[in-house]
């Protein structure tokens, strides 16, 4: 597109950078839409997290239940299509975005994903721009945002792709990254990891990462019964017998969670843990190692799984903090567990002390983009490149944990092969003492698991993160 004059405002035109997250003095706009401001501003603008920072400004600002809801969508729908809208945004302005005030840009974004995205009428998105703009930014600012919001707001997001992003025939990955607001190398790497099903499938996925994850719950065994989530207003989940899917409200109100005899944790989450412990194993099976155990969600179910069978788990993590989490999940198990902060590739616990070893790796979370809004545009290819020698050195030192006989289960929470297969092929290859097990049988009722052996979930086909599992046994 070449309009013939596109509005044009530098980065030191602006009113300057506002950089509390108090309300503003002059409060023009309605409060969801400062509370989204001021989420975008703190997520693009000091690198905060938006499922940790929003939910702290819904509450200090007392938005109601539809305000609050309004602000999560537009806040989360802003930063997981920041990408295409800032090609959009792009395509209107006289400059490069970078040369544009930070706060008006995000401002501009905002306006973009009500109008393109959100069912709100174009001139309600440019006026509710306008004010906010002005009442946090300037007047300056405000006709710059009303010029560029107009102009945003003359085609819908098809309109938009059809005009700026490449065509569907000529490069179907460029296309769906703009449709469906991804980076094209994570579009890239989750078209090599899906099993078939071509480009509807790439696309359907896709789509499932824009859509909020359902808050799924999960029982501590021993502790707590799912029968106590149902009848707080939860769901059974479909496959796990300690789950249960909380359609609405903060699970935070639940009695169960409050006194920690249930927690939050993915269903994908809770199956890969289980399908761990629910693997036959010749021998004994009284010593079970979480290497990278926290915040401690698979732990906990671990822990009570391991006490009914009169096991003993040892949960480690590097980070003092995150085990101190561990600690607080395991409270209240009846076990003889322990935590400890170590650093799982050379742990202080003899070769082949364990019978059962989970290694949930650290990786790229490119399997949870749902609840993580920024994460795609955050990563980056090379970190993918620099969490491959870790991967393996946790699972060589996996390997060495287990005893002969005993089974090693690989977790992440991505689909990216470079961060799935390929790391355990390698050491498998090298190691010469493992077998891979076929891990669907210990996943029973889960459909379109696959060909295996190796299991793979989807959130457009089982409504979880993609977890990937591969299980494994040292002979
Ligand atoms: C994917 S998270 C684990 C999530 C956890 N299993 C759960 O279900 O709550 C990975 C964890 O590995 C830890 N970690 C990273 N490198 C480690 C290492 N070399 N040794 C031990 N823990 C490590 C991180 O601190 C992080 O807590």
């Amino acid at each position: 597109m070449t309009p013939p004059e596109k509005p044009s405002r530098r980065r030191h035109q602006s009113g300057g950078q506002r950089r509390s997250r108090e309300p503003a003095s002059r409060p023009t706009a309605d409060p969801a839409r400062v509370a989204a401001f001021d989420a975008v501003r703190a997520v693009s603008g000091e690198d905060a997290y938006a499922n940790l920072v929003l939910p702290e400004l819904l509450q200090s600002r007392r938005l109601n239940a539809r305000d609050a809801a309004f602000a999560t969508e537009l806040t989360y729908g802003t930063l997981r299509f920041t990408g295409t809208y800032d090609v959009i945004i792009g395509a209107n302005v006289d400059r490069p975005l970078g040369e544009l005030d930070p706060p008006v840009l995000d401002a501009l974004r905002l306006g973009a994903h009500q109008t393109l995205s959100m069912r709100v009428p174009p001139h309600a998105a440019v006026s509710t721009t306008v004010d906010l703009v002005r009442g946090q930014i300037g007047e300056g600012a405000a006709r710059f945002a009303n010029a560029v919001m107009r102009r945003v707001g003359e085609r819908d997001l098809d309109a938009w792709t059809a005009e700026l992003a490449p065509s569907r025939e000529k490069d179907v990955v460029g296309h769906l990254a703009f449709r469906h607001g991804h980076p094209p190398w994570i579009v890239r790497a989750l078209r090599d990891a899906l099993p078939g099903g071509g480009d509807d499938a790439l696309e359907a996925c896709l789509a499932a990462d824009n859509e909020p994850a359902p808050v799924a719950l999960a029982v501590r065994p021993g502790r707590g019964e799912v029968e106590e989530l149902v009848e707080a207003g939860a769901q059974p989940a479909r496959w796990s017998r300690y789950g249960a899917i909380l359609p609405s409200g903060d699970p935070g109100r639940i009695a169960a969670v409050r006194a920690g005899r249930a927690g939050v944790q993915d269903e994908g989450s809770q199956l890969v843990a289980l399908a761990l412990a629910d693997a036959p194993l010749d021998g004994p099976d009284e010593r079970w190692l979480d290497m990278c155990a926290g915040p401690g969600g698979k732990a906990a179910l671990l822990a009570g799984l391991a006490t009914e069978r009169d096991a003993r788990l040892l949960a480690v993590d590097q980070h003092e903090h995150r085990a101190r989490l561990v600690e607080q999940a395991l409270r209240g198990d009846s076990g003889e567990h322990e935590v400890l902060v170590a650093d799982a590739t050379d742990g202080p616990w003899p070769e082949a002390d364990f019978d059962r070893v989970l290694l949930d790796a650290p990786c790229s979370g490119l399997g949870a983009l749902r609840r993580r809004p920024e994460a795609r545009w955050r990563r980056q290819p090379s970190d993918i490149a620099e969490l491959r020698p870790l991967q393996t050195e946790l699972l060589r030192a996996a390997v060495r944990s287990v005893r002969p006989g005993g089974l090693v289960a690989y977790v992440t929470c991505t689909p990216h092969l470079a961060e799935t297969a390929t790391v355990v092929d390698d050491v498998i290859r090298k190691s010469g003492e493992l077998e891979r097990i076929d891990a669907r049988p210990y996943l029973s009722g889960v459909p379109d698991l696959g060909d295996g052996p190796d299991v793979q979930f989807w959130p457009h086909v089982h409504g979880t993160d993609a977890m990937y599992l591969a299980l494994l046994r040292r002979r």
